[in-house]
């Protein structure tokens, strides 16, 4: 079902939006989610302050943890100076190859190196297989329960720089507690919430953004 589901998305996306304009994917996307199906995408609300913070940072080298269809990504890579990099992890084979055609629906494959595979398998080869000394912009939006245990992971491999900025979705539903209990008291991080919604509801969530002080 879930496969039928991801099929009628692309269909949408094809339908509503013009190859290689990311922003008429976005747009077909949240259409889509709001008047068809939700989707767990970080959606238009707190998409836009996902806009904000990547535009405040300009990264050069970004990490995206879960890809899901890749309205994140699509939303990060398309405001990243020529030459960045963007690499997403995504868990979900099926995810991944929707994921792949929206990304290249929006023309923005060149910017996007998408992974298959668990986020704790993937950190630790970060340096030595895709040469990343280290990031500048990290997007969590992966498994709740590895947010905490991945940014340990990241900042015990080196991945993280004074001044890399680590964006988490989802911090009140479905929640985080161990790792917004972490980056708020941490010596380490300098954090601060975004209230928002969850994509396409009333329901409160927020981001919570948070610079790494070395
Ligand atoms: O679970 C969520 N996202 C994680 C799924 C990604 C799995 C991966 C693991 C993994 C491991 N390694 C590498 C890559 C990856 S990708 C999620 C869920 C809700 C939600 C759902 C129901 C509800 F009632 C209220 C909120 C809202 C959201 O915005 C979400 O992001
Ligand atoms: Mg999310």
């Amino acid at each position: 079902l879930a496969l039928l589901w991801h099929d009628r998305l692309l269909k949408a996306v094809r339908k509503r939006a013009t190859r290689g304009d990311p922003q008429s994917v976005i747009s077909a996307i949240d259409h889509f989610c709001r008047h068809n199906e939700w989707a767990m995408n970080v959606g238009d609300e707190k998409g836009s302050i996902l806009d904000s913070v990547v535009s405040e940072v300009n990264p050069e080298k970004v990490l995206e943890l879960g890809t899901y269809c890749g309205y994140s990504t699509v939303r990060i890579a398309r405001l990243l100076p020529p030459g960045a990099r963007l690499i997403t992890l995504e868990f979900n084979v099926d995810y991944a190859a929707i994921a792949r055609q929206v990304i290249a629906w929006a023309g923005l494959e060149d910017k996007i190196q998408l992974v298959e595979g668990a986020s704790e398998d993937w950190i630790p080869r970060m340096k030595e297989h895709f040469g990343i000394e280290t990031f500048d912009f990290v997007f969590l939006d992966h498994w709740k329960d590895r947010y905490l245990p991945d940014t340990k992971l990241m900042e015990d491999c080196g991945l993280l720089r004074k001044g890399t900025v680590l964006l988490a979705d989802n911090v009140i539903c479905p929640g985080v507690p161990d790792y917004l209990e972490y980056v708020r008291n941490s010596l380490s991080y300098k954090s601060c919430y975004f209230k928002s919604h969850l994509e396409y509801t009333k329901a409160e969530d927020g981001l919570e953004k948070s610079v790494f002080l070395g």
